[in-house]
C-alpha cells in the first residue's frame, strides 16, 4: 500500500496551516498515495496560552475540514493531533484522529506521555501544563487495495517509551504513527535513533511525519519526516521544507521478517532472580 508522510511548519494561524494540509493531501493523493498522515498539532501551534482558546470538541471546525478533505479525496487521513477541549477547564488533550475515505472517524488517540522538559538553554516546554495526558493505548486499521494492516497510534514524545510500542505490536500492530513536532535540538540527537529501533525491535513499519521550521518564539522542529520498514530500511525522508514522503509499504516482506525471526514470540518477562542453590 502507497502511503504518505505530509511535512509542514504550523503556526498560530489555523487556517493558512488547513490551506496548506490540504493542498499537501492533495498533491499526495495524485502520486497514488491512499493513507495522509500529518504531524503533530498539525492545524495550529503556539504557545501554551493560545491553546485553550483555540481548543474544540471533535465534531469543530478543525476536525470537519479534515473530514472533508479525506471524504474529496478519498483517502484515509490522520491528523497527527489537534488541542482538543477536556474536561478540565484549564488543559486541552492532545489527540490524534484518524479518518477513513469517507470521512468518519475511525479512532482518537489521546497522547499519554507529556513533554515537561528543558530542551536547551532558553527553551523548557511544560506540556502538562497545558495538556491533560490520555490512558489508552488505541488500535485502528487501514484497508488499501485489499491489503490489510493494523496501526498503533502515538504521538512525538511518546517515542521515547518502548513499552507501550511493543504493548501496541503484541496487540497486533503492524505499523505505528509517530506524528511529532520533534524539536531541533532533541531531533537531532535521537529522532532516527528511536524511530529506527522502535521499528526494528517491533518488526514494524514507522510512519512518522514532524513538524519542520520557525513556529513562533525560539520554537523549531527538526522535520527529517520518515518512513522505517520492519527491518529498520529508511523508505523516505524528507528533511526540510513543506512536502510529501511517499513510500509503498511491502506487507508481505514484513511476514517474511516476523517469520524467520520471530522476536515478538520470543519475550521473556517476569524473570526472576535464581535461587541460590540455582547459581
Ligand atoms: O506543545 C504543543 O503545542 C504541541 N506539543 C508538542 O509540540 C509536544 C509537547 S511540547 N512536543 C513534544 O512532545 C516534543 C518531544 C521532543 O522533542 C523530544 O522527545 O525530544
Amino acid at each position: 500500500m502507497r502511503v504518505a508522510l505530509a511535512q509542514i511548519a504550523s503556526t498560530r494561524d489555523i487556517e493558512d496551516n488547513l490551506r496548506t494540509c490540504g493542498q499537501l493531501a492533495e498533491s499526495a493523493a495524485e502520486q497514488g498515495a491512499g493513507w495522509v498522515i500529518f504531524p503533530e498539532c498539525a492545524p495550529f501551534l503556539g504557545p501554551d496560552r493560545d491553546k485553550l482558546p483555540i481548543a474544540e470538541p471533535l465534531d469543530g471546525p478543525q476536525i470537519q475540514t479534515y473530514q472533508t478533505i479525506a471524504r474529496e479525496l478519498g483517502v484515509y487521513l490522520t491528523v497527527g493531533s489537534f488541542a482538543e477541549t477536556s474536561p478540565d477547564p484549564t488543559r486541552t488533550f492532545n489527540t490524534q484522529i484518524h479518518l477513513t475515505p469517507d470521512g468518519a472517524i475511525a479512532a482518537i488517540y489521546r497522547k499519554i506521555h507529556l513533554f515537561d522538559a528543558k530542551v536547551d538553554g532558553d527553551l523548557t516546554l511544560m506540556e502538562s501544563k497545558s495538556v491533560m495526558g490520555g490512558r489508552e493505548l488505541v488500535l485502528t486499521d487501514v484497508l488499501l487495495k485489499q491489503e490489510q494492516a493494523r496501526v498503533g497510534l502515538t504521538i512525538c514524545y511518546d517515542l521515547r517509551f518502548p513499552e507501550i510500542y511493543r504493548e501496541l505490536a503484541l496487540r497486533g500492530a503492524e505499523m505505528l504513527t509517530v506524528p511529532s513536532a520533534f524539536t531541533l535540538p532533541t531531533g537531532r540527537a535521537h529522532w532516527h535513533t528511536l524511530l529506527r529501533a522502535r521499528a526494528i525491535e517491533n518488526q514494524c513499519f514507522v510512519l512518522a511525519p514532524n513538524q519542520w521550521g520557525h513556529h513562533y518564539g525560539s520554537r523549531a522542529s527538526f522535520g527529517n519526516s520518515v518512513i522505517y520498514d520492519p527491518w529498520g530500511d529508511c523508505l523516505g525522508c524528507l528533511e526540510e521544507g513543506n512536502g510529501v514522503v511517499l513510500a509503498d509499504l511491502n506487507l508481505e516482506r514484513q511476514r517474511e521478517i516476523r517469520q524467520s525471526m520471530p522476536v515478538l514470540t520470543h519475550q521473556r518477562l517476569g524473570l526472576r532472580a535464581p535461587d541460590a542453590d540455582e547459581v
